[in-house]
């Protein structure tokens, strides 16, 4: 089933009545004390090996959840709670179910405040993002929205590719930069493995930044707010593994001309790349995800194994 009719093929069963056995979402928030008074008590200070970077204005919070779209079902994954600013507005804006990723003990204790004020919503879970795998947490549908912590963003975001088409939707914080890769489209300087491998999977959109000041404490960056919606199955045919293999070699050596850059994969890259009907004096920018596929194809085929 194409993306956009499985998606609404889901709708209908997101408007109705949550199940008997769930506490109803709600938009009436509960009374909580400020942030700031949570992050005092609690002795939070900001940590930069976690990269932490704590979002406490409400307004951009709310507009980080409400750009995760109807969180009414299934599993609201959030990874870096922190103090609990976004998931606040997560589950203000009628989460029925917040699973929270938090590797700093003296977070997780703060949370537990907002879990008792959200009974049954809020499940927090002490442990390393790196080592959990989103696509198994709660119920489908799943979706990430997360102010991630830079220091690991895109070690998580690789991680998560094999398993994407999993996750309904994911609403993440990057560095601008980062950002501006992950939506690079072909004949940009942004383009690159991580823009072939994500964009071959999902549906990637920049959709808007927030200044350093943003940010207690703030970091020396632009950050980016980018919504990736994953496909049912990626865009084109191709092998995973030989793929990732194929823009290797093409963007290690980006300034190179294919014909010469592929040969770490295909000896005789000129035959790789006829078979692909690709131009051996393109570079690695030049090409586009589906004629990426098309080579990881004729290599997978044994086009070029020969020098
Ligand atoms: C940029 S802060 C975001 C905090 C909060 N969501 C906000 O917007 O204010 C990143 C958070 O991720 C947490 N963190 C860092 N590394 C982590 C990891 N490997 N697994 C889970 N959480 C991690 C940090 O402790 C921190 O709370």
């Amino acid at each position: 089933m194409a993306f956009g009719a499985g998606r609404d093929g889901r709708d209908p069963a997101r408007r109705g009545p949550a199940p008997m056995s769930e506490p109803p979402p709600t938009d009436t928030a509960p009374t909580l004390p400020p942030l700031r008074d949570v992050i005092a008590r609690h002795g939070l200070a900001a940590r930069r090996a976690l990269g932490q970077h704590f979002l406490l204005d409400l307004n951009l919070t709310g507009r980080i959840a409400r750009a995760g779209g109807e969180l009414g079902t299934g599993t609201t994954i959030e990874i870096g709670p922190g103090p609990g600013g976004l998931t606040r507005s997560l589950l203000a804006h009628g989460a029925r179910k917040v699973i929270a990723i938090e590797l700093d003990p003296r977070c997780v204790e703060a949370l537990q405040e907002l879990a008792a004020a959200y009974p049954g919503r809020l499940e927090i879970v002490a442990g390393d993002a790196m080592e959990i795998d989103p696509a198994k947490l709660g119920e489908a549908p799943r979706r990430i929205v997360a102010n991630l912590p830079y220091n690991v963003s895109t070690a998580l975001l690789a991680r998560w590719l094999p398993s994407l088409a999993r996750l309904e939707r994911l609403v993440l914080m990057f560095q601008k930069e980062v950002a501006e890769r992950l939506a690079a489209p072909p004949g940009s300087r942004d383009y690159g493995r991580l823009s072939v491998a994500l964009q071959w999977r999902a549906d990637v959109k920049r959709l808007f930044d927030l200044p350093p000041r943003a940010f207690t404490p703030p970091p020396k960056v632009t950050s980016s707010v980018v919504e990736i919606r994953p496909l049912a199955q990626p865009r084109y045919p191709a092998d995973a593994e030989i793929l990732e293999r194929v823009t290797a070699a093409a963007f290690n050596q980006r300034r190179k001309m294919l014909r010469q850059s592929l040969r770490s994969v295909a000896p005789d890259a000129a035959a790789l790349l006829a078979a692909a009907e690709i131009d051996g004096t393109a570079r690695a920018e030049d090409l586009s995800v589906e004629q990426f596929c098309a080579l990881a194809r004729a290599l997978a085929a044994g086009r070029g194994r020969t020098g």
